[in-house]
């Protein structure tokens, strides 16, 4: 636990320091109040005593609210730490880490275990080592008073401390418990927030008020735990107090009677026992908080154990020999092989090796990309040779190179955005076996094909085929179990995570918004676009009218979730966000299901246009918006059943062709 403290160290000795040193002062009262009663014995004057009784009173008061600031401000910055370092965990967790502690629960951690924390690492242990040392002290002094009575207290204080460690070990373990069952009321609250519409709309309220209330019992059942241990331990430290109290004062007063003890002895020993009593109740809360905070920090340890992703690792994994150097560089720029040799046949269904790339896709007249941003997807000057919109030379070869290229791409976009402008990436997927958990059946049994550079692949099938989990594991998500996916002819493994993941636009099968505004949806992760590349996008991703009708427009708010917005803006969002980040490869996941006829006629144009200068993938259910794709590949149970065009798939694949009459595509249907 004292590890939470490392960087306050000098702060919390100086506020323990200040605190001990009012402890002293509290000390030295009793000394001096008996030397006030020996000298008003004797008829001597104790004017300047209960002047220094007083000067002890005030300044152990002052230092001792010094020191207590102190300690509460390392406590205040241990929270914050322990915060930052938690959000910035969370952020990088592997998607399956979260898929084991949900997000309620890493929140209630965030939140309420950090709370604990502070108490324990400030509080509670500045308070237990003064309370020690007060303690220490005063037996000190006790026994310079008188060994006897010091061995009645000692009887007391040690038959106490076996009670209370007894009692704390049950303060730690039903604390523990407590905090569980507060983070699963957390967790069945978010699932009912979640879902509120379809909770509603199911009539469950009834039920889940039910379940809530009965895990909010659950947590005071188990907070009461912890009280009865803490009022155990509190209680039986008083009893014992108490006793030893009452046996100093009869052993006391014998010795007194027969003359081998003082009166003023005697009462400054049951001052000191009085004084006692609070380094003593400090003690006994202190143990049970830390107990209780060691539970604290058992939950959040196990979230900084949870796996992160490689991205947040400086190193990349060891390259296989004789394959290509680039990620040896620092930093490798994911645009810096473009233009070489790439790896992705053009045909259909082919793996092979060779093909023109990225260079090999040339573009028409100026279409829907060419008004829209030149920061989305902008077409390439010609197969060889591309420039940016200020006339940057961004081949290879070029006078530029790579550092061009590099700054060209700072000059697009947002800063932050690296992709050049009409660079197709290839992507294959080889023999790719992939299980979501061990145990689980496979997602992927063998998947084998190749996307080509430029144009459209669509992937279709039967529910639950293992389509979205193909994005899954390009955007690297996952691991596969055996096999490779690569980009460009490159292990995913063996991309920079951040170089491969600002490659790919990703417009995910709930296309997810964001609560805040407009603009800052489009632009999640990108820095400095400016207004004029915004509407260019909001042009090219149909949401025009969503920006005139929300209130505030482009810094309009949409709500939790994007709650405000239609099923299908949202999908426009995050389509326009995709775009905007002028992505190499275009992943679509079903992103027209939820769009009306018009808008998925205009965007079927955008995503044709779309995939003249990038790779576009799209998995899709409604095959009217991929018929025309350059390639169609059917899965089912997780294998690759047929890759084809439209018309050759309804000749050669009989899943295809039912697929595709039921959607009334097949023309004698
Ligand atoms: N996060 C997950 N954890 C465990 N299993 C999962 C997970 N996501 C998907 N699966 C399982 O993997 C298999 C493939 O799922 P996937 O989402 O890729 O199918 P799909 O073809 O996209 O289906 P649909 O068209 O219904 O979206 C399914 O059996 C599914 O139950």
């Amino acid at each position: 636990m004292l590890w939470y403290t490392a960087g306050f160290r000098v702060r919390l000795a100086l506020g323990g320091a200040l605190m001990l040193a009012s402890t002293a002062l509290a000390l030295a009262q009793p000394l001096i109040a008996q030397r006030v009663l020996d000298r008003l014995a004797r008829d001597q004057p104790v004017s300047g005593l209960l002047l220094a009784l007083a000067g002890a009173v005030v300044l152990g008061t002052a230092i001792g609210a010094v020191g207590y600031f102190l300690v509460e401000t390392v406590g205040e910055s241990v929270v914050r730490t322990v915060r930052r370092r938690l959000v910035t965990r969370i952020l990088r967790l592997r998607v399956s880490a979260t898929e084991e502690i949900g997000p309620a629960d890493l929140i209630s951690r965030l939140v309420a275990d950090t709370t604990l924390l502070r108490q324990v690492t400030t509080q509670a242990m500045v308070a237990s080592v003064t309370a020690v040392l007060a303690l220490l002290g005063s037996l000190v002094l006790m026994g310079l008073i008188d060994h006897v009575l010091l061995a009645v207290t000692l009887t007391a204080v040690v038959t106490m401390s076996v009670s209370v460690r007894w009692a704390a070990a049950r303060i730690g373990q039903a604390t523990g418990r407590a905090q569980e069952a507060v983070a699963h009321l957390a967790v069945l609250l978010d699932r009912d927030l979640g879902a509120f519409r379809t909770v509603k709309a199911a009539g469950a309220e009834a039920h889940e008020i039910g379940l809530l209330t009965d895990a909010a019992d659950a947590a005071w059942r188990r907070g009461l735990r912890v009280a009865r241990w803490q009022a155990t331990s509190g209680a039986s430290a008083n009893f014992l107090m108490q006793t030893s109290f009452l046996a100093v004062l009869g052993v006391g007063g014998a010795r007194v009677a027969s003359g081998q003890l003082r009166l003023a002895d005697l009462i400054a020993y049951l001052l000191y026992m009085l004084f006692l009593t609070q380094p003593v109740t400090t003690l006994v809360s202190a143990w049970g908080q830390l107990k209780a905070g060691g539970a604290a920090v058992d939950r959040l340890q196990s979230v900084l154990g949870l796996a992160v992703e490689p991205a947040s690792l400086s190193a990349p994994r060891p390259r296989p020999a004789g394959t290509r150097t680039a990620d040896a560089r620092p930093a490798p720029a994911p645009w810096a092989e473009v233009g070489g040799t790439r790896v992705g046949g053009t045909g259909v269904g082919g793996t092979g090796a060779g093909g023109t790339g990225a260079g090999g896709i040339e573009v028409g007249g100026p279409g829907i990309l060419a008004a829209g941003p030149e920061a989305a997807i902008a077409a390439p000057a010609s197969s060889s040779r591309r420039r940016t919109s200020e006339g940057d030379d961004l081949s290879p070869n070029g006078t530029n190179g790579v550092n061009g290229t590099l700054e060209a791409v700072r000059r697009g976009v947002g800063g932050s955005n690296p992709a050049p402008a009409g660079t197709c990436a290839t992507v294959q997927f080889q023999h790719v076996v992939f299980s979501y958990r061990p145990g689980l059946p496979f997602a992927h049994q063998g998947v084998t094909f190749t996307v080509p550079a430029g144009g459209m692949t669509a992937v279709v099938g039967p529910s639950g085929a293992g389509k979205s989990s193909l994005f899954a594991l390009l955007e690297r998500f996952y691991e596969v179990d055996a096999g490779r996916v690569l980009v460009d002819g490159r292990d995913v493994r063996d991309w920079p995570l951040a170089d491969l993941r600002r490659s790919i636009g990703y417009v995910e099968q709930e296309a997810p918004v964001l609560a805040g505004t407009l603009r800052e949806n489009l632009t999640l992760g990108l820095s400095g676009v400016t207004d004029e590349q915004l509407w260019k996008t909001v042009a090219l991703a149909r949401l025009d009218d969503l920006v005139q009708t929300l209130p505030g427009g482009l810094d309009g708010w949409v709500g939790h979730r994007g709650g405000t917005l239609s099923g299908g803006q949202r999908q426009r969002v995050a389509i326009g966000r995709a775009l905007l980040r002028r992505p190499r490869l275009l992943l679509l996941d079903e992103a027209t299901s939820a769009l009306d006829a018009v808008n998925e006629a205009a965007l079927r144009d955008v995503l044709t246009t779309a995939a003249e200068s990038t790779t576009v993938m799209v998995v899709a259910h409604r095959l009217s918006t991929v018929r025309d794709a350059r390639q169609i590949v059917v899965l089912e149970a997780g294998q690759v059943r047929a890759v084809g065009t439209h018309s050759e798939l309804l000749h050669a694949d009989p899943v295809y062709r039912t697929l595709a009459a039921n959607q009334l595509l097949v023309p004698d249907a």
